[in-house]
C-alpha cells in the first residue's frame, strides 16, 4: 500500500538517507529501529512531504506518486504524522484539536463518524473532551496527538518516537493503543526507540544505520536475532523478558542542558576569562600593605578564600548568597572578618591589590566590592 524506494535525502553536503526503501501495508505495523541520527524523523519527514533536505527517490501510496507534493496533498491521499514532540495546540481543549485534524478534505464529510471512532479508541479524551490540552499530562497529549492525526482519515499513521518522555505504564498504553489502530485496518509506520515494546506490538522491523536500511524482517525474527538483541534490546535475553528493555541509543534529554554538560564553576571561569580586564580602575584608597584584603565571609564559618586559589564555587555560592539576602530579609550587618593572617610573611613580589590576570581574583575583587558596598549600605544612617 505504502510503497518508498531508494529514497535518498541530503541536508547540504550530507546525506541523511541513502537509498531507503520500504513497504507497509493495509493493517501492518512497521518498525524501524535506529539510533540517535540514523536517519528515522528524515525518513518520515521525507515520506510526509515536510523534509527541509532535497529529497530523491519514490514515495508511492495506491500508486500515486507523493514525492514533490504539498504536505496537505500527501494528508489528502491518506498518510498523517505525528510528529516527534507532539505537535498539539496546548491552548485548544481535546476536542478542538482534534476537529482540526479534520481540515483534510478527505476527512470532512466523515468528521463526526471519525470523531467517534477516535473518543471509543481513546476512551480518556472523551473523558477529557473540553480539557485545556496543555494541561493534560504527556500520554494523555499523545493521545490526542494519535487521535488528531486519525481525524484526517489515513490509511497510513506514521509516527515519530510517539513514547518519547512517557512512563512505562503510558508507554504500555500507547503501544496497545496502537494495535487497536491496526485492527482498523490502518498500516503504521513507527519510528521508535523503544525496541523491545515496538517489535512486540510490530509485524515487521527494518534497521537503519546511517541512513541505509541494513536488515529487514519480521518483527518475532527481529527480536530473537542475537544481533540485534544486542544493538538494539540490551543483551542477548531481551527480547525475553530477561533483560532491562533498553532504548537504541541514549534517550534523548528531558531539559535542552546535557546532564553531562559543564559544570556552573566551569562556565563562571569561562565567562570571567571573556572579562579582558576590569571594568574600573583599581581605587587609589585600597590598601597598600602586602597583608591580603579582609575576606568578604557570608557567615561566621565560611572559609576566607586562599589568596593563590580561591574557589570559583565557592565565590559563585557567595555571589548568589549576596543576591538572595538582596532579594529577601536582610540580616543584620556583619563586621567584616579579616582573613587570617598569611602563615608566611608576605612576599615583596606580591601585590597588595589582586593580580587581576587571573579570572578568579577579579571575579573574587568584584565580589568583594560588592559585598562591602552592601555593608555601607546597611550601616547607612541619614542625617537629620
Ligand atoms: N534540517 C536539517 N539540517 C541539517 N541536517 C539535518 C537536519 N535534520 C537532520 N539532520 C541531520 O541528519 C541526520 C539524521 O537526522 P534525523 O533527525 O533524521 O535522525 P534520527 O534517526 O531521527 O535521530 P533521533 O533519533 O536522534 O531523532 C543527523 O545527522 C542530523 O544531524
Amino acid at each position: 500500500m505504502l510503497e518508498v524506494r531508494n529514497l535518498s535525502v541530503s541536508y547540504g553536503k550530507h546525506r541523511a538517507l541513502d537509498g531507503a526503501s520500504l513497504r507497509v501495508g493495509k493493517g501492518e505495523i512497521v518498525v524501524i529501529l535506529g539510533a540517535n541520527g540514523a536517519g528515522k524523523s528524515t525518513l518520515l519527514k521525507a515520506i510526509c512531504g515536510i523534509c527541509e533536505g532535497h529529497v530523491a527517490g519514490q514515495v508511492s501510496l495506491q500508486n500515486a506518486e507523493l514525492v514533490g507534493e504539498k504536505p496537505h496533498r500527501i494528508v489528502e491521499a491518506g498518510i498523517a504524522l505525528v510528529p516527534e514532540g507532539r505537535g498539539v495546540f496546548g491552548d485548544l481543549t481535546v476536542e478542538e484539536n482534534l476537529t482540526l485534524g479534520a481540515y483534510a478534505e478527505r476527512a470532512r464529510d466523515e468528521e463526526a463518524g471519525n470523531l467517534q471512532r477516535v473518543l471509543s479508541l481513546f476512551p480518556k479524551l472523551q473523558e477529557r473532551r473540553k480539557q485545556t490540552v496543555r494541561t493534560m499530562s504527556g500520554g494523555e497529549q499523545q493521545m490526542v496527538a494519535i487521535g488528531r492525526a486519525m481525524m484526517s482519515n489515513p490509511s497510513i499513521l506514521a509516527l515519530d518516537e510517539p513514547s518519547l518522555g512517557l512512563s512505562p505504564l503510558l508507554c504500555k498504553d500507547l503501544f496497545e493503543s496502537l494495535r487497536v489502530v491496526k485492527q482498523a485496518g490502518l498500516g503504521i509506520l513507527l519510528v521508535e526507540q523503544n525496541a523491545k515494546q515496538s517489535l512486540r506490538i510490530a509485524d515487521r522491523g527494518y534497521l537503519l544505520e546511517n541512513g541505509t536500511i541494513v536488515h529487514e524482517d519480521d518483527a518475532e525474527r527481529l527480536a530473537n536475532d542475537p544481533a540485534v538483541q544486542k544493538a538494539y534490546l540490551g543483551g542477548s535475553g531481551a527480547a525475553t523478558g530477561a533483560k532491562r528493555p533498553a532504548p537504541v541509543a541514549a534517550p534523548k534529554p528531558a531539559s535542552p542542558r546535557p546532564a553531562s554538560g559543564p559544570k556552573p564553576s566551569d562556565i563562571a571561569a569561562a565567562a570571567m576569562k571573556s572579562v579582558s580586564a576590569p571594568a574600573r580602575p583599581v581605587p587609589a584608597a585600597k590598601p597598600a600593605a602586602p597583608a591580603p584584603r579582609p575576606a568578604p565571609v557570608t557567615n561566621g564559618t565560611a572559609p576566607a578564600p586562599k589568596p593563590n586559589a580561591p574557589n570559583i564555587s565557592d565565590l559563585v555560592a557567595k555571589a548568589s548568597a549576596t543576591a538572595s539576602r538582596r532579594n529577601g530579609a536582610m540580616p543584620p550587618p556583619r563586621a567584616p572578618v579579616p582573613a587570617p593572617a598569611p602563615t608566611q610573611p608576605a612576599r615583596p613580589a606580591q601585590p597588595a591589590i589582586p593580580d587581576f590576570a587571573s579570572s578568579s581574583d577579579r571575579l573574587r575583587a568584584m565580589i568583594e566590592d560588592i559585598e562591602a558596598a552592601a555593608r555601607r549600605a546597611e550601616s547607612y544612617k541619614p542625617r537629620r
